[in-house]
Formats: C-alpha cells, sequence, structure tokens
C-alpha cells in the first residue's frame, strides 16, 4: 500500500464524494471536539461515515479530543467507524483501554510538536505498548491551539521526531501541494505512511476544492486508493 492521504473536517452530504473523488483514502470526521467549526452531532457523523464508505475507496476517521473510552467506544459501535485519531492530550491508558474495549479499532495518536520538540516524546514507548497502531505528527500554534493551524512544521523538527518512531507515522500541520520537498528527508523514513491535511483542501471560502485536494495528491506523489 502507498502512502494515505487524509484530508480532515468534511461535514457537507457532498464532501466524501468529492474528497475521495480527488485521491482521499481517508476522510477526518470531527466529533468531541468542542467549538470546533467541522463538529458534527452523533447523527451527522454516522451519516456521513456511511457516506464515506459508499465511496467504496475511503474510509472514515473520527477525530475526536474526547478521552471518555466508553463515549468513544460508543461511538464506534453506533458509526461502524475503524480509524480514530486521537488528536487532544489523551494519555496511553486511554489508548489502552479502547484497545481492550474495541480491539478492531485503528488508532491514530497524535503527537503535538511545539518549539522545535514533540511534547509527547517521553511518552512515545508508553503509546506504543498501549497499542497505538499510527503516530500522527502535528504542529501547535503558537497560542496553543491544536488542530488545523494551517502553520507549516519545520522539516528539521519532523524529521527529528519521526526518527526511530515504533510504529508508521503520518505528517501534518500546514502542509499543501508544493512543500512535499521541504519533508523528503522525514518521507523517506520507512514508517513513512502518508500525510493528513486541512487548510490546503479548502477554497478561500472555506469549501473542500477537489482540485486543490487532487494537486496535494499529485504533489506528494499519493496515488488513487485502491477499491476497499
Ligand atoms: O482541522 C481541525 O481544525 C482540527 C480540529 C481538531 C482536531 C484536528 C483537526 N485537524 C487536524 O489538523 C491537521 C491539519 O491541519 P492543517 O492542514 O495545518 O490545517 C490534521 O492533523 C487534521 O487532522
Amino acid at each position: 500500500m502507498g502512502p494515505l492521504l487524509k484530508v480532515c473536517g468534511a461535514t457537507r452530504d457532498a464532501d466524501p464524494a468529492l474528497l475521495a473523488g480527488a485521491g482521499a483514502g481517508l476522510v477526518g470526521l470531527w466529533h468531541g471536539v468542542p467549538g470546533g467549526p467541522a463538529e458534527l452531532s452523533a447523527d451527522r457523523l454516522a451519516r456521513l461515515a456511511d457516506a464515506v464508505r459508499a465511496t467504496g475507496t475511503a474510509e472514515p476517521v473520527l477525530v475526536t479530543f474526547l478521552a471518555d473510552v466508553a463515549a468513544l467506544t460508543a461511538v464506534l459501535r453506533r458509526t461502524g467507524i475503524r480509524w480514530v485519531q486521537l488528536h487532544a492530550y489523551q494519555p496511553p491508558g486511554v489508548v489502552r483501554a479502547l484497545k481492550a474495549a474495541a480491539p478492531d479499532a485503528v488508532v491514530v495518536k497524535v503527537l503535538h510538536l511545539r518549539d522545535g520538540a514533540c511534547v509527547e516524546s517521553r511518552f512515545v514507548p508508553f503509546y506504543t505498548r498501549a497499542g497505538t497502531d499510527l503516530f500522527l505528527l502535528d504542529r501547535v500554534a503558537e497560542d496553543g491551539r491544536v488542530g488545523s493551524t494551517g502553520v507549516a512544521l519545520a522539516p528539521g523538527d519532523v524529521l527529528r521526531a519521526a526518527t526511530g518512531l515504533p510504529r508508521p507515522f503520518l505528517l501534518a500541520g500546514g502542509l499543501g501541494a508544493g512543500n512535499a520537498g521541504d519533508y523528503a528527508a522525514a518521507t523517506a523514513l520507512p514508517g513513512y505512511a502518508g500525510i493528513d491535511v486541512d487548510t490546503a483542501a479548502r477554497a478561500a471560502g472555506g469549501a473542500f476544492d477537489p482540485a486543490a485536494v487532487a494537486a496535494i495528491a499529485a504533489g506528494w506523489g499519493i496515488g488513487a486508493p485502491a477499491p476497499s
């Protein structure tokens, strides 16, 4: 399997087909992101997850700040979503309990880069032993905000954080069609599994732009996902 393209923050009925058609193999759906502009109710999450699966080539990803494992498990059961992106500072115990309660879940734990350093670096062995399937490197904004900063990670910081990670990793944070070359050293690592994008996938008004998504896929050498 080649590298993955995940696009984050679908909200409209048309988004899943648009994103899958433009090359996204993973579509991020927010639930449990308080105040987030793409936050979905449980009903809406279930409906959009169905629409993502109906594309035949893309898989829905629950993107969440939730740390309540019972609530997370209930959402996965209700929606049939397998991929979970723990985007906040959920501790390793949440990963362990989630994998125990939902063994089929594919757990993506975000590692936050701030001021050039990985905030959770000391906890990587614990997240790994707890059952994390993939890590995702993302940036923390100057004001402490996480998720969709639209601000590029420094390539040297990414390389330092990604080198030696014991699980495959995705890159995020200000990635777009034109900056794959900046991260060539990180994407050459054996664990590189793909990228995760929000801001650069959208047109000026905020709606997803299929041409922008296709350009990101082309710029990062990501081919069309195989039918699932
Ligand atoms: O997109 C968001 O606002 C968001 C909110 C909460 C959790 C994750 C979120 N998105 C993540 O942001 C990065 C990509 O951001 P960008 O390309 O720099 O805008 C990615 O990890 C998304 O999953």
